[in-house]
């Protein structure tokens, strides 16, 4: 039986082994990690991460093909192939801070894998990396590799959050990157049986290393360039009165387009998109490239434009002051479908308003309000680390109050802000909310999901992000 081992429970090394556990019974599939409460949660009825359709997958194969285990030396040991979806965060300190991947985490485990290993092993590049990351690997796994064959390859994931169960059933891509050698070819060919379980053969794609590790980036790149490009296209919309969704429709038609990815927003946020394109960023300035990382660059500069733009909306929009006002947040997850928090834009804009000392009280469906508190506290990049080495929980903020109910979060606010795009915030009573809001009544709506005529009806004044202003929001300036 083959037995593969997965380093890194997280979102990516849990979700992944998984479907790959339900796709190949015959396959044996360890997900070790070194944080036993995160180990725990796997192995509980309470998983540690939310996302559609994960549940199912896990009970179906939990106990049988599928173990979670702290124990992560053993099942290394024992592994034929061994995946790595370990953190990679950005590094804060020293050389290349702010920008660069900070590879400790990979290394320590690449310095165990070296340690307790005793027979080949095809070592596998799941996390995001930056290029050349596999040679840097390479050197430590057969620095002292007491004749033990191993083979490295590169195999970015390419799921998103809220839909990663759908997109590991059914990717648009399977990539595996590996030397040109004979080795490096079969170690290619076996990674690819694993996959060919269930993916087209067509939809396999075989590399060299280097354009696999590149190519995840590149992916990560294009997608946040196309939201900073319908972002930037939103400001000009709601300087002339263009629609944002109308030009989005427009050029989405557009075959050579397409019509995905181009919802403008109040900025995109998530774990990858901001670091991986700083850690691009680093690689071209690396490689004497200050032009193409310049390039890049303004992917960033435009979607943190896009949360100060709304903060400012906001503010200026409520007589150029939200002090003492109180305002309610719906959502705070990145994207909906996920309890995730990790780079959330309403993290930026909630410190935007309690920079301006509004009273905050955030409702979102899947976020505990320690999680929140402990977002508002965090110093930036330090979410990208393991749990057990995250600072401990802050003192509460008082500005902040964080309840279970969009009613009781609007209850007496002055405003509304929707930063997530959760499905019940478009099906919510909003004569209610008027009803019980302080008055004028404002909503700035970050994700485009409320029906703004309407709203505007019942008598609130209503910001959506690219369309066309209201005669209150006119004639205040939103310079970000
Ligand atoms: N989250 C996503 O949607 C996504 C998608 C594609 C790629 N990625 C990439 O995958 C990697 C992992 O991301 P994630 O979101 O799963 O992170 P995560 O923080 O959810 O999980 C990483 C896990 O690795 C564990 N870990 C760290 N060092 C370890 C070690 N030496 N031994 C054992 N366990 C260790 C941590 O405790 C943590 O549980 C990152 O490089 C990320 O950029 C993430
Ligand atoms: O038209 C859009 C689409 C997305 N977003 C925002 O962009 C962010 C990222 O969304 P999405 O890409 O759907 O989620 P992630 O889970 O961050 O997935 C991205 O990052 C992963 C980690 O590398 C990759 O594996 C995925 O392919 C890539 O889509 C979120 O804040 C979204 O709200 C928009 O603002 N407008």
């Amino acid at each position: 039986m083959v037995k593969i081992c997965c380093i890194g429970a997280g979102y990516v090394g849990g979700p992944t082994m998984a479907v790959i556990a339900i796709k190949c019974p015959a396959i044996e599939v360890v997900v070790v990690d070194i944080s036993k409460p995160r180990i725990d949660a796997w192995n509980s009825d309470t998983l540690p991460i939310y996302e559609p359709g994960l549940d199912e997958v896990v009970k179906a194969c939990r106990g049988k093909n599928l173990f979670f285990s702290t124990d992560v030396e053993k099942h290394v040991a024992e592994a034929d192939i061994i995946f790595v979806s370990v953190n990679t965060p950005t590094k804060t300190r020293g050389l290349g801070a702010g920008k660069a991947a900070d590879l400790t985490y990979w290394e320590s485990a690449a310095r165990m894998i070296a340690d307790v290993s005793k027979s080949d092993k095809i070592v596998v590049e799941k996390s995001t990396v930056p290029v050349k990351t596999a040679e840097a690997i390479e050197k430590i796994l057969t620095h002292n590799s007491k004749g033990i064959n191993y083979q490295i390859l590169s195999n970015p994931e390419f799921l998103a959050e809220g839909t990663a169960i759908d997109d590991l059933f059914k990717p648009d891509r399977v990539l595996i990157g590996g030397r040109e050698t004979p080795g490096g070819q079969k170690a290619i060919q076996a990674l690819k049986a694993v996959y060919a379980h269930w993916v087209p053969e067509e939809n396999i794609i075989t590399t060299n290393l280097w354009s696999a590790e590149l190519s995840k980036l590149a992916a990560n790149a294009f997608l946040a360039q196309r939201i900073s490009s319908v972002n930037a296209m939103s400001a000009l919309c709601e300087a002339t009165g263009a629609d944002v969704s109308e030009v989005s429709y427009a050029i989405g038609k557009d075959s050579r387009i397409g019509p995905k990815f181009l919802s403008a927003s109040v900025g995109f946020g998530g774990s990858c998109f901001q670091k991986d394109i700083l850690n691009l960023v680093y690689i071209c300035e690396c490689n004497g490239l200050p032009e193409v990382a310049n390039y890049w660059k303004q992917v960033i500069k435009i979607n943190d434009y896009q949360k100060s733009r709304f903060v400012n909306r906001v503010v200026s929009s409520m007589f150029n002051t939200v002090s003492g006002k109180k305002v309610a947040v719906l959502g705070f997850a990145f994207k909906k479908d996920t309890g995730d928090t990790r780079e959330a834009p309403a993290i930026d804009v909630c410190n935007g308003l309690l920079g301006d000392k509004a009273q905050v009280s955030i409702y979102d469906p899947q976020v505990t309000g320690e999680q929140i508190q402990r977002d508002l506290a965090m110093n930036k990049f330090d979410w990208d680390h393991p749990m057990h080495l995250q600072p401990t929980s802050p003192a509460a903020l008082k500005q902040v109050s964080v309840v279970w109910d969009a009613y009781e979060a609007t209850k007496d606010a002055h405003a509304v802000c929707i930063l997530t795009e959760w499905e019940e915030f478009k099906k919510l009573d909003y004569q209610k909310i008027f009803d019980n809001m302080q008055k004028p009544a404002f909503v700035f709506d970050g994700r485009n999901v409320v029906d703004a005529a309407k709203l505007r009806e019942i008598g609130f004044i209503v910001y959506s992000i690219g369309k066309p202003l209201d005669a209150w929001l006119k004639d205040m300036p939103a310079v970000a």
